[in-house]
């Protein structure tokens, strides 16, 4: 079984590395040999490492950049992942890739399904539509996983910006109105090794498997709550601090302008994911602790 992952030096590329080792033969593509945003290139990688599966875990991942830089977001999210479906369903192999909660608007009242329409609200969240659309068009077997609001103890994400913040400021300005669930690059990637260990397993059986799934951890909070349970946490295994969990202020989205907007709900619901593989997930504090734990004893 020879195993394709694309973004190896992401967030969730990183725990892939560890995660689908045990599966098959892995061979990680990097940008040093892999430049997604040259067609050539990526027509070549998969040619000459001939794939069973092709795991995507590369991105354009900068919200409010790709609102001044459409076309390249369009490129890696949308006509690259458009791509590798397409080769994979010649090859007869599985594509496995990620979404993200920022393909819905947020008016929702409740958890958002699977099925719920998109409508995007920025560039990245549209652009990473189209590559949904595009991965289910190739018509081959894969399985598309919608997350939400990544982090790791490595990588760019708010976790690590909320730690270093901290450290810098007395207090912080975090948005109150904006619910979704915090899940960590870890958990997407055991899932994303359960979930294939199963369809591999399955054989032929595991084609009505194939499609889209929303993969969260447990339960949800706003971005305040988020960085005053990080603040906290760090607080409380001693990390030395310039501002306190109690100096984290709510504000408005109005307050906090940024380029992109962003949705106000994007609580995912996962029962199709828990009830095809069988899996459990944890509540959002659980690896959200460990991250900080693990961030604090640096
Ligand atoms: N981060 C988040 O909060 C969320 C992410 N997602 C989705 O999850 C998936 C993984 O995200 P995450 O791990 O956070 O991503 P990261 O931003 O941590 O990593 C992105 C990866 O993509 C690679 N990459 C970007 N452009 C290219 C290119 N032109 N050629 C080759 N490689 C490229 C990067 O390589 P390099 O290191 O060389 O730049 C890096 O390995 C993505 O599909 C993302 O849309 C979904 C919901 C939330
Ligand atoms: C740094 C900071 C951000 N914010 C707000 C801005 C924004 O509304 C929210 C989150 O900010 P960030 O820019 O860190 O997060 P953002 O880049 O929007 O994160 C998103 O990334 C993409 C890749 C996804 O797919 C999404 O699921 C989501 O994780 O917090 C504050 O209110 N105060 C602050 O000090
Ligand atoms: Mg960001």
């Amino acid at each position: 079984m020879r195993i394709l992952l694309f973004g190896p030096t992401g967030q969730v590329g990183w725990e892939l590395q560890r995660a689908l080792a045990p599966l098959g033969q892995l061979v990680a593509c990097g940008r040093d040999s892999v430049d997604l945003a040259d067609r050539t290139s990526l027509a070549a990688a998969i040619a000459r490492h001939q794939p069973d599966v092709l795991v995507n875990a590369a991105a354009y991942t900068q919200v409010d950049r790709a609102e001044s830089d459409p076309a390249s977001a369009e490129r890696i999210n949308a006509a690259a992942v458009g791509e590798m479906a397409d080769a994979m369903a010649a090859r007869g192999g599985w594509f496995l890739h990620y979404s993200t909660d920022y393909v819905f608007d947020g008016t929702k009242a409740g958890v958002y399904r699977e099925d719920d329409p998109a409508a995007p609200l920025g560039v990245y969240g549209a652009s990473k539509r189209a590559g949904e659309v595009a991965a289910a068009a190739a018509g081959g077997r894969h399985l598309v996983l919608r997350t939400s609001w990544v982090y790791a103890a490595r990588g760019q994400n708010f976790v690590r910006t909320m730690l270093r913040l901290a450290k810098e400021r007395q207090s912080l300005r975090v948005v109150a109105d904006q619910t979704g669930s915090p899940t960590s690059a870890e958990l997407i990637a055991d899932v994303t090794a359960h979930a294939l260990k199963r369809v591999l397993d399955d054989g032929t059986e595991s084609d009505r498997m194939s499609g889209l799934y929303h993969l969260t951890a447990d339960g949800h909070t706003t971005w305040h709550g988020l960085a005053s349970r990080v603040i906290g946490q760090a607080d409380n295994a001693g990390a030395q601090l310039s501002c306190r969990a109690e100096n984290v202020e709510p504000i408005g989205t109005s307050d906090y302008p940024t380029p992109a907007q962003r949705p106000a709900n994007s609580r995912l619901d996962t029962t199709r994911l828990r009830e095809t593989f069988g899996i459990t997930l944890p509540d959002w504090r659980y690896h959200v602790d460990r991250t900080v734990a693990e961030l604090t004893e640096q």
